[in-house]
């Protein structure tokens, strides 16, 4: 059975999924050195914003097939450390959106009405009514940087409080942000014109000090800034001192450059700041959405299906792969087969998306051709996440190419691999939606579903040549479970595509190749 390791508090939601497949151990508060020690006894990893998973850890996962960020931000994991592994890293990319977004709207509040520090004096026996004086949000103008999913939900709110809203997202297009009612103005515009300043923004090494002394100084003097995205965005020593100076009005800060938030002049500052331990994910809600989210895509890749929210799959978000996952397998099918027809060491792969398969996305669909192509080497240290890189190593060139006016399918896949040995092609469609069948070998048309065990032979079209094959088997004791022959003119060349019950004993296939009319002969296990 496999083994997952939780290392941060998780809903029981989530154990109880992983349970279904796993042993789970839950060991949260382990030090580097004391996960590093045990992570190689594990296939999974889950965890929250508490432990970071560095390069080190993940050299020592030497089993790890899997790690799961029980959130949005994966920052706390050495995502490139971990696609070198084949490691694939998943998140919840909307299970606490709101419960951040609320958490963002609370801060802002909570800073107008001043609502923990007068909550504090009443809770000391004090009744004081003059130092607690607020601010309304109503007609006020909120700018809110990142317009993403929680910046968008943070803005429908603000809208129904009645504030003017302004965004900078250099990402997102002028009609999106129209939509939902935001004008996107440039970051100086928005930091000189915005009462309350709100971050929804990833960090990254653009984003890191976005808002430091100099963008700080634009801000009006009645002005507070909210941070519920991530610690570093702001330079926490400049805000701290534009709040002492009165530069700027107050701040609201979940998260911190450090955390925990150690030694810093921020906790120092009165009224004016608010300061929550990375709260913004908390609430009940929220906590079950990521652990179901996350849990049921780590059982998911421990069962080798593939994962709907992973961050290191190109192209592969949610919905591509609703709509492509039963291409995918097609793909990997018939990248399988193709590697194997042609032997030796594939140069070139040649991936076509026809008919209707011709509009959609191709990048996922050339990940799993090349998993499938080079699952003989590499068996399960290919996947989905190291597939492009380990083609890249192996010097394989990939080629794209699409024709919508291929009509015989809905939608079908070619594949055309060249190596040292020559060249060889296989075309697939899926039929009644998900059941592979190959619809050409070597460029004969042929109507076969693949099986685990199959022979292939390209031979001359004339009387008796099946027979004589089918003698041949039969006196090996290969059973033939199925046959079927494509040729394009009578008595020219074909192919015949044997689907038989067992591996093909050692040394028959040259046996094959002895009949007369028979020209090649493969054998492949998919
Ligand atoms: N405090 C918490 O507990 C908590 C909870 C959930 C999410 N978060 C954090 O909130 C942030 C936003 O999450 P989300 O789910 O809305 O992400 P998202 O990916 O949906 O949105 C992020 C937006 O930021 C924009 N962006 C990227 N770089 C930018 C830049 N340099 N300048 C301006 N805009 C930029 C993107 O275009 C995108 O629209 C993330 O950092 C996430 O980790 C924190
Ligand atoms: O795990 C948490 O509580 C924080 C999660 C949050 O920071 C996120 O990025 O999703």
């Amino acid at each position: 059975m496999s083994k997952v390791l939780v290392s941060d508090p998780i809903d029981q939601a989530g154990i109880d999924i992983l349970s279904q497949v796993a042993t789970v151990d839950v060991k949260t508060g382990l030090k580097s050195a004391e996960l590093i020690e045990i992570i190689g006894d594990y296939d999974a990893l889950m965890i929250r914003s508490g432990t970071r998973v560095t390069e080190e850890i993940i050299e020592a996962g030497t089993q790890l097939k899997i790690i799961g960020r029980a959130g949005v931000g994966v920052d706390n994991v050495d995502v490139p450390a971990a696609t070198r592994k084949g490691i694939v890293v998943v998140n919840s990319p909307e299970g606490n959106t709101i419960a951040a977004a609320e958490h963002a709207l609370a801060m802002m509040l909570s800073l107008s009405r001043h609502i923990p520090d007068a909550n504090a004096s009443v809770k000391r026996g004090e009744w004081d009514r003059k130092t607690f004086v607020g601010a309304e949000v109503y007609k006020k103008t909120i700018g809110i940087v990142g317009l993403g999913k929680i910046g968008s939900h943070v803005a429908a709110v603000a809208k129904a409080m009645g504030m003017k809203l302004l965004a900078y997202d250099p990402f997102i297009s002028n009609e999106r942000a129209e939509q939902i009612g935001c004008q996107l103005v440039d970051l100086d515009l928005l930091m000189q014109q915005a009462d309350y300043i709100t971050l929804h923004i990833p960090k990254t090494p653009e984003t890191t000090h976005l808002i430091n002394a100099k963008t700080l100084a634009k801000m009006k003097p009645t002005a507070r800034i909210i941070n519920c995205a991530r610690g570093g965005i702001i330079d926490e020593a400049a805000l701290a001192a534009a709040i002492k100076e009165g530069k700027i009005a107050g701040a609201a800060l979940d998260v911190f450059e450090s955390e925990p938030l150690g030694e810093s002049d921020l906790r120092s500052l009165g009224k004016e700041a608010i300061l929550t331990p990375h709260l913004g994910a908390s609430t009940t809600e929220a906590q079950v959405n990521v652990a179901i989210d996350v849990a049921e895509q780590i059982r998911d890749v421990l069962l080798g299906l593939p994962a709907r929210s992973a961050v290191n799959i190109p192209g592969l978000g949610p919905d591509v792969l609703e709509e492509l996952k039963p291409y995918m397998q097609l793909a990997e099918t018939l990248g399988n087969l193709v590697g194997q027809l042609a032997g030796g060491r594939v140069e070139t792969l040649t991936v076509r998306l026809q008919g209707e398969l011709a509009t959609n996305k191709s990048q996922p669909l050339v990940v799993a051709s090349l998993k499938g192509l080079l699952h003989q080497a590499l068996r399960e240290r290919v996947n989905y996440v190291n597939a492009n890189i380990e083609a890249k190593e192996r010097g394989i060139r990939v080629i794209e190419t699409r024709d919508a006016s291929v009509r015989d399918y809905a939608g079908s896949l070619r594949l055309e691999a060249t190596g040292t040995l020559g060249t060889h092609s296989v075309t697939g469609a899926l039929l009644g939606e998900k059941e592979i069948h190959l619809t050409d070998v070597d460029g004969f048309p042929i109507n076969v579903p693949p099986s685990k065990h199959m022979v292939f032979t390209l031979h001359r079209d004339m009387p008796g040549i099946i027979g004589k094959l089918g003698s041949l088997l039969g006196s090996f004791n290969v059973n033939i479970a199925s046959m079927q022959v494509g040729r394009k003119i009578v008595r020219g060349d074909a192919v015949m595509a044997l689907s038989i019950d067992d591996p093909l004993p050692d040394g028959i296939l040259a046996e094959i190749t002895k009949v007369q009319g028979i020209r090649d002969a493969y054998t492949v296990t998919l």
